[in-house]
């Protein structure tokens, strides 16, 4: 049990350093809980709920193992190697592809509810 709580305590440890260091995961988190309050304030269904979740889970996701990551060619060399960059790439590749597909479920999801809220507003 004890080890139970201590691998958990790790992973804790490791969500907050990407928190703690990482720009784009704080933007990625903020991002999620804006979006978050706009699922309520739209009152979504419950399959896009579970689409915008996936999303979430795939960008803050591929965002912790590009962190991982770096540290990890960082700690190989410090010195310019190609593999280093070809590693780092592909993992800020991974993120950047991953955001792309949830600016898209985002729109997706809320477009419309959007555009019949400026059209209530303006009427
Ligand atoms: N050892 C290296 N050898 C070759 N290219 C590298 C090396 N380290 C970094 N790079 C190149 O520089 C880019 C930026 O690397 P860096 O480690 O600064 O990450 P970052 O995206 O700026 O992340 P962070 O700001 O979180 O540190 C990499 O994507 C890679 O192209």
């Amino acid at each position: 049990m004890k080890a139970l709580f201590r691998s958990f305590k790790y992973a804790f440890e490791g969500i907050f350093y990407c928190l703690k260091t990482q720009r784009n995961m704080r933007i990625h988190f903020i991002f999620a809980a804006g979006v978050t309050l706009a699922g309520v304030y739209f009152k979504i269904e419950m399959t896009e709920w579970l689409a915008l979740f996936i999303t979430f889970s795939l960008v803050i996701t591929s965002e912790m193992f590009n962190t991982a990551i770096e540290k990890a060619v960082d700690l190989s060399t410090m010195e310019y190697d190609e593999r280093a960059k070809v590693a780092k790439d592909v993992a800020a590749g991974a993120v950047l592809l991953n955001a792309v597909v949830a600016v898209f479920v985002g729109v997706f999801v809320f477009w419309g509810r959007l555009w019949e809220e400026v059209i209530r507003w303006m009427n």
